[in-house]
């Protein structure tokens, strides 16, 4: 079994099954999803996709080799271009400009999804990096196809679903899960590497949570 397939198997395959019947994703396509919450996703994710890329920029520093370097750095600064791109696009649409989101803050799980991918990416090995982010690719990717084929009455949530459901968001992730089963991981290392998926795998379905229930920080 490759690297990538075992930490599936581990560490999402039940999760996954939660996440595409989560009301968020569903509501995405049957109409019944609100766009406060949607918005409230879309501002989160600009949060998100800040910390994200740097991040990436992490993982770029850490690779042994140079094709994996150019790759992670060039992801990071295509999350970038989807944060200014997409995201101005879509919130614009939703009539917030790009001060809202610095108004609006980082939410709970916003802020602990970012200082958890942050701190693996800043403090673990090459393979625990890698293995914290790939989550954030595949978990995308698979969720896209999904609602692709599925489709949505609403035209700001088929930009988005057009954007992670595309043949050149589907190419990046088999680079990365291609890198992902060439890593070369000891075996303490094997498991702090199912621990970081299995976690960042998680914070995935807490994202939509989130922004389906709008959570505010508490206090
Ligand atoms: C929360 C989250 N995870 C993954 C992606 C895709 O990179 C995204 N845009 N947002
Ligand atoms: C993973 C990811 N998500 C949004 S942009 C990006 C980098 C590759 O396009």
């Amino acid at each position: 079994m490759t690297f990538s397939a075992e930490l599936w198997d581990r560490g999402a395959v039940k999760v996954y099954d939660e996440i595409v019947r989560h009301p968020f994703i569903t509501g995405l396509t049957d109409g019944t999803l609100s766009h406060d919450a949607f918005r409230y996703f879309i501002v989160q994710d600009s949060h998100y996709l800040r910390a994200y890329s740097r991040a990436l920029t992490l993982v770029a520093a850490r690779a042994t080799d140079e094709a994996a370097v150019s790759m992670f750095a060039r992801h990071a600064a295509d999350a970038i271009e989807v944060e200014r791109e997409l995201h101005t696009g879509l919130l614009a649409q939703l009539g917030l400009t790009p001060a809202d989101v610095d108004a609006a803050g980082s939410g709970p799980t916003t802020t602990a999804y970012m200082s958890y991918l942050t701190a693996v990416c800043a403090t673990g090995t090459y393979a625990e990096a890698v293995a914290a982010v790939l989550p954030c690719y595949w978990i995308y990717r698979d969720v896209g196809k999904e609602l692709l084929a599925r489709s949505s009455p609403d035209p700001v949530y088929r930009e988005w679903i057009a954007t992670y459901g595309s043949e050149e968001f589907d190419a990046v992730v088999e680079s990365v899960l291609a890198v992902t089963d060439g890593l070369d991981v000891g075996t303490a290392e094997r498991e702090r590497c199912h621990q970081h998926f299995a976690t960042t795998t998680r914070y995935e379905w807490m994202f939509w949570d989130a922004a389906y229930r709008q959570l505010e920080w508490p206090v």
